[in-house]
């Protein structure tokens, strides 16, 4: 399987977008036109420059407005493609890529267009070079795969062939389902990019809108499907126009495209085993069974305030480490890591972050294939050196410096606690907390696709559609992806200014991390009242909240009294109650969420967000911490 990118996918200049694919682990380009164009340097030099990067060029493009001209148009369409053909032989490529013409004076016709496409075929043969013709979404004339290659097909020449592009069939609303009957020899190249569902202009969508497979909406497998049903055995290109990767970083681009490219192959021939898919086995998306642990790395007074809040909230420090400065706090199933060790990954976190997040533990069906799955997915392992007697746990390095362990019954890693750790005898009688129910992770809005990414194709999760989130002081984008039976559940939140409390926490966490931990009780009010009893500072809902929730919902004066006295808040989907309670931030803008989902709903509070972020906001002011 030989894996492309278009270069207009990333950012930088050429010599820098060359740099990324590169160690991204692609086998070639498709150079567009423009990136060449404001290169300095000969299409030699740039032939060579690609070559020494280990890529090929493998195709040339676009060619704009070549078919159904005009005399005198039409003849200098063929001048303007011969000197493309010199350009193509310079650059060491056989394959420049014509798209439907958008020419005002373009006059239409199959016949006349294959008429054109076969003359040029002729004088690309004299060269050796191939021609492939792509239907722009938006041709003045040729707008639908189906007709790009009937043009191709009464064309009839071995030098033209056809260009598919998932985007233009998929953005159309067409189906890929006519591609299985086109001999795979005569689709000359395919290109890959999937879009979110935005109703919006073709072109504008197109032009600014489209990502990865797999980021956005489109059904990109099932069009691949249909291309290697056709027995297409050519290059899988990304053509990705994107406003945020022109200006995102150009490593992290082209590995999440190579990513979303063997993610994408490997669902298609797991959905349609009799393709072939020259591709070598992985492990299929792994199943998340919950959170194992979650790892805050803490010092000196930031230690003792954890371990205060902790209490606080209920928990019971159950035991310690063997040999290293590491206790660990439990309630219910939750089980929290507090690491002061002076060595290891903690405490490279505690140096560059101070108290934050710096592992999470995840129960899954196999712990080795995850690490197996996420290689092949140009994630890196990792590991740091054991000490006597440790388990050897299977871990990743996520995005941003974070880590992620994996434990599973099989191989015995669950068996860890018993083993690394020695009981502590701490006791109390807990506040109800039961399990991990969300973990949100804060990151810059132009990381959340890259995110959102890591864990679907890792992950057997799915993603939700994005929502806003309205902060006083600007917006945040907020998406979850989860695992079907909702045992792993990640509230992503996109932070686009550092004034929201999301880019805040951004900002003073050196940043993207874990945020705040959601969990969860079967009594919020039983386990509001034992909070209370361990002094829990709780994050005060002003009276208005409540005020609007009776007109909101249909809830009995008794109920809405016990919400206010214990500050939480609520919500309902189809009948379905949901109570939420917050701590207060710490470390930053941390915080704690306690929550009880009634009878299966399946949301996060999201209408409730506004007013908790208000609250949190103010006591900040008040407290004279900065607002933002
Ligand atoms: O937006 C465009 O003009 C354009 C150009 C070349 C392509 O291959 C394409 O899919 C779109
Ligand atoms: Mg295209």
């Amino acid at each position: 399987m030989k894996t492309s990118i278009a270069t207009v996918s990333i950012s930088g200049t050429l010599t820098e977008k060359l740099a990324a694919i590169s160690a991204a682990g692609y086998d070639g380009i498709e150079i567009f036109e423009q990136d060449f164009i404001a290169h300095d340097g000969s299409p030699a030099e740039v032939g060579r420059m690609v070559r020494d990067h280990g890529l090929e060029i493998t195709m040339l493009q676009p060619f704009r407005d070549f078919e159904c001209l005009p005399e005198p148009l039409r003849s200098k369409a063929f001048d303007r493609a011969e000197r493309k053909f010199d350009l193509m032989q310079e650059l060491g490529t056989d394959l420049i890529l014509i798209c439907s013409s958008c020419h005002p004076a373009s006059l239409g016709g199959i016949d006349r267009a294959a008429n054109d496409l076969n003359e040029l075929g002729d004088r690309a043969k004299a060269r050796g070079l191939r021609v492939g013709y792509e239907a722009l979404a938006w041709g003045r004339h040729v707008n639908d795969h189906r007709d790009a290659w009937e043009i191709v097909r009464r064309a009839d020449h071995d030098n033209i062939g056809l260009i598919l592009d998932s985007f233009h069939t998929l953005g159309r609303g067409l189906s890929p389902e006519s591609i299985r009957s086109i001999p795979g020899d005569k689709i000359f190249f395919v290109q890959l990019a999937d879009a979110p569902a935005i109703p919006m202009d073709l072109l504008y969508w197109s032009r600014h809108f489209r990502n990865m497979p797999g980021e956005g909406d489109l059904d990109v497998r099932g069009f691949m499907q249909a291309v290697m049903a056709a027995g297409y055995s050519g290059p899988l290109s990304l053509e990705i126009f994107n406003d945020q990767f022109r200006g995102g970083n150009a490593r992290t681009v082209a590995k999440d495209g190579y990513r979303s490219l063997i993610t994408l192959m490997d669902d298609v021939r797991k959905a349609e085993p009799e393709v072939k898919v020259d591709l070598p086995a992985i492990p299929s998306r792994i199943g998340v069974h919950g959170v194992e642990f979650i790892e805050f790395t803490a010092r000196g007074d930031d230690a003792g305030k954890l371990a205060g809040l902790l209490g606080s909230l209920g928990f019971v420090r159950t035991a310690r480490h063997r040999n290293k400065d590491i206790d660990l706090w439990q309630q219910g199933e939750i089980r929290i890591v507090v690491n002061s060790d002076p060595e290891g990954h903690a405490a490279h976190v505690w140096n560059a972050r101070g108290l934050s997040v710096c592992d999470i533990g995840l129960r899954v069906s196999s712990a080795q294939d995850t690490v197996e799955r996420a290689r092949a997915l140009g994630m890196s392992p990792f590991d740091q050196p054991l000490g006597p007697g440790e388990l050897d746990i299977p871990a990743i390095r996520g995005l941003e410096g974070s880590i992620l362990h994996f434990i599973d019954e099989d191989s015995g890693l669950s068996r860890v606690w018993d083993v690394e750790f020695v009981p502590a005898g701490d006791e109390t009688k807990g506040a109800g907390l039961k399990r991990i129910d969300h973990l949100a992770q804060t990151m810059s809005y132009d990381d959340m696709l890259s995110w959102t990414l890591f864990y679907s194709s890792l992950f057997d999760m799915q993603k939700s559609p994005m929502v806003d989130v309205i902060d006083p002081d600007g917006l945040v984008r907020s998406q979850i992806v989860e695992s079907k039976g909702g045992e792993m559940r990640v509230t992503l939140n996109g932070a686009e200014t550092h004034r929201t409390l999301a880019g805040n926490f951004l900002a003073s966490n050196f940043g993207a991390s874990v945020q705040h931990i959601a969990l969860e009780t079967d009594d919020i009010f039983a386990t509001a009242k034992a909070l209370a009893d361990c002094k829990f500072e709780v994050l005060p809902i002003p009276a208005n909240y409540y005020a609007d929730l009776a007109s909101r919902f249909d809830i009995s004066p008794d109920l809405l009294a016990r919400l206010k006295a214990a500050n939480v808040l609520y919500d309902e989907e189809n009948g379905r109650s949901f109570f939420q309670l917050y701590s207060r931030s710490f470390a930053g803008g941390m915080f704690f969420e306690i929550v009880q989902r009634g009878g299966g709903y399946t949301g996060f509070g999201g209408p409730n967000a506004p007013f908790r972020i208000a609250a949190q906001k103010r006591l900040g002011r008040v407290k004279g911490v900065p607002a933002a």
